[in-house]
C-alpha cells in the first residue's frame, strides 16, 4: 500500500478550516455571476495566480474580499457541503467547522441567512454521507473585543447547535489578553474555545492562550517550540494543536515543509492534529496535508495513525463517537500490516522462460 492510499483510508478527524477559506475558485466566479457581485478576476487561473501570500495578511485581505460573493442562504449552504463532501472523500468521519459571522454581519448579510445556510449543509452531509460536523464561530481579532460579545449575544438564537468560539485573522499586535473577557463569558456558557495562537505571532501568544484564556485548543500554536517550558505544560495537560502544515507554508511560517516544526511537535509529545486551514487558497484538503508531511519528513504509516488518533482525542465527540472512530483507525492499520505482509511473502515477479 502506498503512503496515498494508506492515507487516504485513514480515517480522520479535521479540525482547524475556515468555512469561507473553502470556496474552490468556480465556485466563487459562479456565485459573483450569480449574486452580480463584481471581483477581480475572470476565470480560475487568474484566481489560482492571484493566491500567492508573504504573510498572513495577505490573505486575509484577499479571503475577506472573496466572502463579498456570500450573500444569499443556498451560497452559505453549498460552500459548506461541497467543503464536506470533499472531506468525506479524504476519510473524514468528523469535522469541525470555523465560521467568521463578522465578515458577514459587517457587510449586511443576517447571521440567521449564514447560519441557516451552514447548518442545513451540515445536517445534509450527515444524512447523506454519514459525516459528522460542529461549528465554533471565530471573532476577528483586529476588530473590539465589544464587537465579539456583540458576536456572542447575537449567535443566542443558535446556542445549541454551536460547539464553541474561537479566535482567527491578523495575529500580530492583537494577543489573546485583548479577548480576555470574551473567552470568560464563552466558558461561562459552556463553550468550548480554541484560538489561533503562535501561527505568526510568539510563544508569549500561546502562553496567553492557555493560561488566559483557557483555551481547549490551540489553533497552530507552532511557536510553542520557542519556550520549553510552555511545550512540556502543553505536553502534561495534553492540550492539543491543530496545525496546518500546507497552510503555514502557503504563508511563509516556514520556508520548506522539509523544515515544518510537526516532527518536533510530535516527538515533544505534544497532542498535534494535521489540518488544511483554508484549502481553496492554500491548495490542498486534509489528505493533501498529511502527504506533504509524509513525503516531506518520512513520516511512518505508526506516525500517520497516531497523528488520525489524536484528531479524534482532541475533537469535542462523545466517548462513544470517539471510542468508534479509534477502533476503525485500529481496522485500518490491521488491514495495512496484512497488505504490507502479503507483498513481502509474494515471490518477486519472474521472467518468463
Ligand atoms: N490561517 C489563518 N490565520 C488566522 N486567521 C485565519 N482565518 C482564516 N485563516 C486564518
Ligand atoms: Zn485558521
Amino acid at each position: 500500500m502506498t503512503p496515498e492510499q494508506f492515507i487516504a483510508g485513514l480515517p480522520k478527524a479535521e479540525l482547524h478550516m475556515h468555512i469561507e477559506g473553502s470556496i474552490e475558485p468556480a465556485l466563487m466566479l459562479a456565485l459573483a455571476r450569480r449574486n452580480g457581485v463584481a471581483i477581480r478576476w475572470q476565470t480560475e487561473a487568474e484566481l489560482r495566480d492571484a493566491y500567492r501570500f508573504t504573510r498572513l495578511q495577505d490573505f486575509l485581505d484577499l479571503y475577506y474580499d472573496g466572502c463579498r460573493v456570500l450573500l444569499q442562504v443556498a451560497d452559505f449552504h453549498e460552500v459548506t457541503r461541497d467543503y464536506l463532501r470533499r472531506a468525506h472523500a479524504d476519510g473524514v468521519r468528523h469535522a469541525e467547522m470555523f465560521l467568521g459571522p463578522q465578515g458577514h454581519t459587517m457587510r449586511g448579510v443576517p447571521l440567521a441567512v449564514v447560519m441557516q445556510g451552514v447548518l442545513s449543509a451540515m445536517e445534509a452531509a450527515e444524512a447523506e454521507d454519514g459525516i459528522t460536523s460542529g461549528l465554533i464561530l471565530v471573532a476577528q481579532r483586529h476588530r473590539s473585543e465589544e464587537e465579539a460579545m456583540a458576536l456572542l449575544a447575537e449567535a443566542e438564537p443558535w446556542y445549541g447547535r454551536i460547539l464553541g468560539f474561537g479566535l482567527g485573522g491578523a495575529e500580530l499586535g492583537h494577543p489573546p489578553s485583548k479577548f480576555e473577557r470574551f473567552f470568560a463569558r464563552c466558558r461561562e456558557l459552556g463553550f468550548k474555545v480554541t484560538a489561533h495562537a503562535g501561527e505568526e505571532g510568539p510563544a508569549a501568544y500561546v502562553r496567553e492562550a492557555v493560561e488566559l484564556l483557557q483555551v481547549d485548543r490551540l489553533d497552530h500554536g507552532n511557536a510553542c517550540l520557542e519556550d520549553a517550558a510552555l511545550v512540556k505544560e502543553l505536553s502534561l495537560r495534553r492540550i492539543p494543536l491543530t496545525v496546518c502544515p500546507l497552510s503555514n507554508l502557503k504563508l511563509q511560517v516556514v520556508t520548506d515543509m522539509a523544515v515544518h516544526p510537526l516532527k518536533q511537535l510530535m516527538d515533544a509529545g505534544l497532542c498535534v492534529t494535521v489540518n488544511s486551514d483554508d484549502p481553496s487558497y492554500f491548495g490542498g484538503y486534509v489528505n493533501d496535508n498529511y502527504l506533504a508531511c509524509q513525503q516531506a519528513l518520512g513520516l511512518t504509516q505508526a506516525e500517520l495513525a497516531q497523528l488520525a488518533r489524536q484528531s479524534f482525542e482532541a475533537a469535542f465527540m462523545t466517548e462513544a463517537q470517539r471510542a468508534q472512530a479509534l477502533a476503525a483507525i485500529d481496522d485500518w492499520v490491521a488491514l495495512a500490516e496484512a497488505d504490507a505482509q502479503v507483498a513481502a511473502m509474494s515471490p518477486l515477479p519472474q521472467e518468463a522462460e
